[in-house]
Order: structure tokens, then C-alpha cells, then sequence
């Protein structure tokens, strides 16, 4: 607790989520504090409070409802929250995260209770410092910002794309232990083109069509400068941007600041962490893999790129590692015939024939997996994954697009198309499937394995900027906590019980690369495992 906070006493510590700890507060804390009075008498146990909490949400049947009982129980004492989330990660995170927190962004406007965060619009361009400054948080670890524009596959949310800053900011803290009163999630607004925001009576954000161009930049970056002016170290991800903006901060700012785009080089770590598994069942190195992606956007070309990346550290030629990966876009596979590429296709633009779908691209290019990140629900379909596992004894199948309505397959489709060979893993969470006396349990090719430790490795050791080596990093450390018994049931990720330990190692693997290659700002201690686990925030 800082020296401020101890000063904070009465109604006051009961109506600050960082410091209320509710009818929890033992009578002692209570007479210190001046509450006796001002909350029921009987001090309930920590093991009371989270069955009373959790009683309150089994009480509503659907996830948006529990997400709703959540956030109050995160509005009035955020220990709480954290301590549910922790102990009960598997079960809160598709509540807090993918697929329910689609619907709440969806509905932001409509379910809007609790102010959280900062909203920098456009009308407050030329004044963000100031916005900056009227944050309470005296220290930032951590901002998530958006623009909205590129909400998982949802496409424009505009200003409701504000739950996903706070959805990936818990997971900051629940799983890789960033302490709340130190994140901010953001979200820049500068309109929306989707006309029913607009129309709608109750949307919260700004009415206009989306600022493009210099003016858009600009925005964003008094919006970086202002927070870096504030606090110095702090590590900015860019989350769910438009397409186009996204490549482009990410080419501003990547050396030049501590800061990554979750979705190109977050999500990369991961699918990357998918194949690594993928690689010990098939016994075929990465080398003698080929990829085809259904998408050629952020999350694609930046997966493509890591593999790419990978191989090159293995000692394969850049030109020939690029063969690895094709793409397949909205106008069919990406090919040396065409033209007009954006410039993150044109690498992997190979000498293949014209196709115009994904089956043909499939037959055409004989991949080991398919990725599927375009946000084109059922696109691998029956005859897809068959053909898949006509080419392969175990095909690789990532059906990764976001949420659960935009999966390119579900997992017992994926299984059963092809005789429960697939490997597969998928972006939103699929339960256990049974098949022919085999149990298969898929996990989630998220980057939330990943963006926490990576997070926190370059939070602890105050790294000025993030290279590639640090995600290639964070794929191998990921990958060595996959057992054989994970493995053995189809799980090409750890489970989420273990999701702080393994964001802990991620952390310490990434601040290990910062000590390495001199990005650190602070000195690294003796023992860095153990000075990393003490920074981390535990509930009470
Ligand atoms: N599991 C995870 O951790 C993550 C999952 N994702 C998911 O991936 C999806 C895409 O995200 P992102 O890459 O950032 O989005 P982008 O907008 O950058 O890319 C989308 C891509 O999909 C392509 N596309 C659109 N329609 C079709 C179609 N009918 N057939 C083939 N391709 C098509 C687009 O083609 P074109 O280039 O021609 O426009 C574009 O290349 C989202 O659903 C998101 O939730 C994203 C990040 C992380
Ligand atoms: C997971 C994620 O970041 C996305 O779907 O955008
Ligand atoms: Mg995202």
C-alpha cells in the first residue's frame, strides 16, 4: 500500500476497489481504518467470500450475466475479483476474455456501469496530456490500448471495443501477476463506420466516421508521448487495430519504445508454441513443415514471419524459409501472379497456381497444418479437413479466429473429420471431445499464454524495447512447459490451472533476454527467478 493510500480511511477505503476488502476486513482493520459501523458485523473468512461470490454468479445462468456480477464484484473490491480469478481461472477467463467479452464489447454502451481506464477521443486532441494527467494512477506498468476498430473478429466496435484493454489487462494480473492499481487500459476514439453505433440512441462514443491519415496518427501519438511523459517505462500493447494502422504503429514505434502488437507478435509466440508441440507428435522438424493460412492479416503474416524467423535460427536460408508459409486471402491464394499486395503479403508471394478456394489452395500447396485466422466461420469445412488428412497421417489444424462464432471449425468437427488425427488448437475454448474411446482435450492457441509473461518479463526488467528474439523466446519457454501427457491428449498447451507458473517462466525467460542483450534499464538480480515470483501480485 503506498504512503497515499495509508492515509485513506473511513467511506473511503469501501468505495476504492484497490483497497476495500469488504466484510473481509478483520476488526482490528476495522478501527484502524474508522469502519467499524459501515459494514455488517460478522468478518467473513476468504473462503466465505469467495463462496458467497461465487454463489452470486452461478445464480446467473448466462456468461454475459456472470461477466455482469464479475465487474460489480471488480468495482467494489478488486482482491476479490482477482483471488476468483486465480483460483478459478479455467472457469472465469471465457467470461472475462474470449468468447464472452465479444458480446460485452458488443453491448458496452448498453451494460456500461463502472468508469475504468481512459477514453482519449479525437475531440480531445491538442489536451491528452491532460486526460493523462486526471488518471489516479500514480505508477503505470502496464497500458492495453485500442482503437477499436478490429475487435477480435467483429470488425468495428468504435469505442464498445473498450472491454478488451480491461479483458487483457485481468489476465495481466490473474495470470502473470501485473498489479492492478499499476495497468491502464485505453482506448482511442476516433469514430466508427459502423452505422448502427451511430444510430444508436445509447452508444457512448464518438458520432462520426473514423479519423484516417495523419490526423489519426498524430491522435495516437500525443496519446504515447503524453503517457510516456507520465511514466517513463511503461510498456504499451497495441491491441485489436485496424489492419493498416496496426502495421503502421508497429513500424513507428517497435525499436523505438517499450512496446508490441499483441496481435501480430503476441499471437505469432503462440501459434508458433502450437507447432513446436505439433513438431513432437508428428516426429517431422520444423523444417519439413509447410503452412497454409486462411487470412493474410496481422495474425497471419506475423505468424508466418515467426516461423520464418524460427527456421532461419536453425540455420535454414531466409528466401527458402519463406516457402514455408503461403497465405490465402480474400481474393484466393496469395501468388506471385498477383498484384497490388500490401507489403506484409509480399514475401510469402511463391510461384503457385491461381486458386480461388481454400480446398484448391489446399490441394495446390499440400500443407502439413492450416491456420486459420481470417474470422470466416465453418471455412474449414468437411472436405477441407479431409483432404487435410488424406495429405498428412496428422494434420495440424489451428482454427484460431475469435470468438467461438467466427472458429473456422469447432474441435469435434476437426476430430471427427479426420479420424481423430487432427492436431488442433483453437483460438476460443472448445471442451473435451469423445471419439472412438478416445478422450481429446483441445486447448486454446491463444496469445493469452503468452502477452501476460511477456509482459511481465519486460516490466521487471524495464527493457527499452522488444526484438523478435523475445517472442521467438517466449514460444520455447511456452513449449517446454507442454507435457507428454498433454500432448498424449491432443493438448498442444499447457493447462490454464498452470498459467501463472507458466507466465512466471515466460517472464523470467524474456527479462533473461533483456539482461543478455543490454535492453534492461535496472540491474539483474542474483536470483532472477525468485525476484521475479516476489513481483508478482498475489491476492490477499
Ligand atoms: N487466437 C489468437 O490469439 C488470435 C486470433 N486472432 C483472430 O484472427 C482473426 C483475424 O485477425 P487479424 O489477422 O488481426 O485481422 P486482419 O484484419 O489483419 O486480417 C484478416 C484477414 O482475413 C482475410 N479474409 C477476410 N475474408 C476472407 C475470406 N472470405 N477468405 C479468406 N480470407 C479472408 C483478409 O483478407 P484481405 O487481406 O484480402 O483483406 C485479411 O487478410 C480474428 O478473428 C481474430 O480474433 C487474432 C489475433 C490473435
Ligand atoms: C486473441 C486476440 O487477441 C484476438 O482475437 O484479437
Ligand atoms: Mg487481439
Amino acid at each position: 500500500m503506498s504512503n497515499q493510500n495509508q492515509c485513506v480511511r473511513g467511506a473511503d477505503v469501501l468505495v476504492n476497489a484497490h483497497l476495500n476488502r469488504g466484510v473481509g476486513f478483520s476488526a482490528e482493520a476495522r478501527d484502524r481504518l474508522g469502519l467499524r459501523g459501515l459494514l455488517p458485523p460478522a468478518v467473513s473468512s476468504a473462503e466465505n467470500q469467495v463462496a458467497r461470490a461465487l454463489a452470486l454468479i452461478d445464480s446467473r445462468p448466462d456468461p454475459l450475466g456472470k461477466y455482469l456480477e464479475l465487474d460489480a464484484i471488480r468495482a467494489a473490491d478488486e482482491n476479490l475479483f482477482f483471488k476468483l480469478l486465480i483460483e478459478h481461472t479455467d472457469r472465469f477467463m471465457p467470461i472475462v476474455y474470449t468468447p464472452t467479452v465479444g458480446e460485452v464489447c458488443q453491448k458496452f454502451s448498453h451494460i456500461y456501469r463502472f468508469p475504468r481506464g481512459l477514453f482519449v477521443s479525437y475531440e480531445d486532441r491538442g489536451r491528452v496530456e491532460e486526460l493523462v494527467a486526471n488518471c489516479p494512477q500514480e505508477e503505470v506498468d502496464v497500458i492495453v490500448v485500442t482503437d477499436g476498430q478490429r475487435i477480435l473478429g467483429l470488425g468495428d466496435l468504435g469505442m464498445n471495443g473498450m472491454g478488451i484493454p480491461m479483458g487483457k489487462l485481468s489476465l495481466y494480473t490473474a495470470c502473470a501477476g501485473i498489479d492492478p492499481a499499476r495497468t491502464l487500459p485505453v482506448t482511442i476514439d476516433v469514430g466508427t463506420n459502423t452505422e448502427a453505433y451511430l444510430n444508436d440512441p445509447l452508444y457512448l462514443g464518438l458520432r462520426r466516421e473514423r479519423v484516417t491519415g495523419d490526423e489519426y496518427f498524430a491522435l495516437v501519438d500525443e496519446f504515447i508521448q503524453a503517457a510516456r511523459r507520465r511514466w517513463p517505462k511503461v510498456l504499451i500493447q497495441f491491441e485489436d487495430f485496424g489492419n493498416h494502422n496496426a502495421f503502421e504503429l508497429l513500424r513507428r514505434y517497435q525499436d523505438k519504445i517499450l512496446c508490441f502488437n499483441d496481435d501480430i507478435q503476441g499471437t505469432a509466440a503462440v501459434a508458433l508454441t502450437g507447432v513446436y508441440s505439433a513438431v513432437r507428435v508428428t516426429k517431422k522438424p520444423l523444417a519439413e513443415q509447410t503452412f497454409l493460412f486462411l487470412g493474410a492479416g496481422e495474425a497471419a503474416t506475423g505468424i508466418a514471419n515467426l516461423i520464418v524467423d524460427a527456421l532461419v535460427d536453425e540455420g535454414m536460408d531466409r528466401a527458402e524459409a519463406l516457402k514455408h508459409c503461403c497465405l490465402f486471402d480474400s481474393k484466393g491464394l496469395v501468388t506471385a501472379a498477383r498484384t497490388g499486395l500490401a507489403e506484409n503479403k509480399q514475401p510469402f508471394a511463391h510461384e503457385l497456381p491461381e486458386c480461388r478456394t481454400f480446398l484448391e489452395a489446399v490441394r495446390a500447396v499440400r500443407p502439413t497444418g492450416i491456420v486459420g485466422v481470417a474470422a470466416q466461420p465453418k471455412a474449414f469445412d468437411a472436405a477441407v479437413l479431409r483432404e487435410m488428412a488424406a495429405i498428412n497421417e496428422r494434420p495440424i489444424i489451428f482454427a484460431l479466429s475469435n470468438p467461438t462464432s467466427r472458429a473456422e471449425c469447432d474441435a469435434e468437427t476437426a476430430y471427427r473429420e479426420t479420424d481423430g488425427r487432427a492436431l488442433f488448437a483453437s483460438g476460443s475454448p472448445f471442451a473435451p471431445v469423445e471419439l472412438n474411446g478416445r478422450t481429446f482435450v483441445p486447448r486454446q492457441g491463444n496469445n493469452s499464454y503468452v502477452f501476460p509473461g511477456l509482459g511481465l518479463g519486460a516490466v521487471f526488467a524495464q527493457a527499452e524495447w522488444m526484438p523478435t528474439g523475445m517472442f521467438l523466446a517466449a514460444a520455447r519457454t511456452l513449449a517446454e512447459t507442454v507435457s507428454e501427457e498433454d500432448l498424449e491428449r491432443g493438448s498442444l498447451y499447457p493447462s490454464l490451472s498452470e498459467v501463472r507458473d507458466v507466465s512466471m517462466k515466460i517472464g523470467v525467460a524474456i527479462a533473461e533476454y533483456a539482461y543478455e542483450h543490454g535492453l534492461a534499464r535496472n540491474e539483474r538480480p542474483a536470483d532472477l527467478e525468485a525476484a521475479v515470483k516476489a513481483f508478482m501480485y498475489m491476492p490477499e
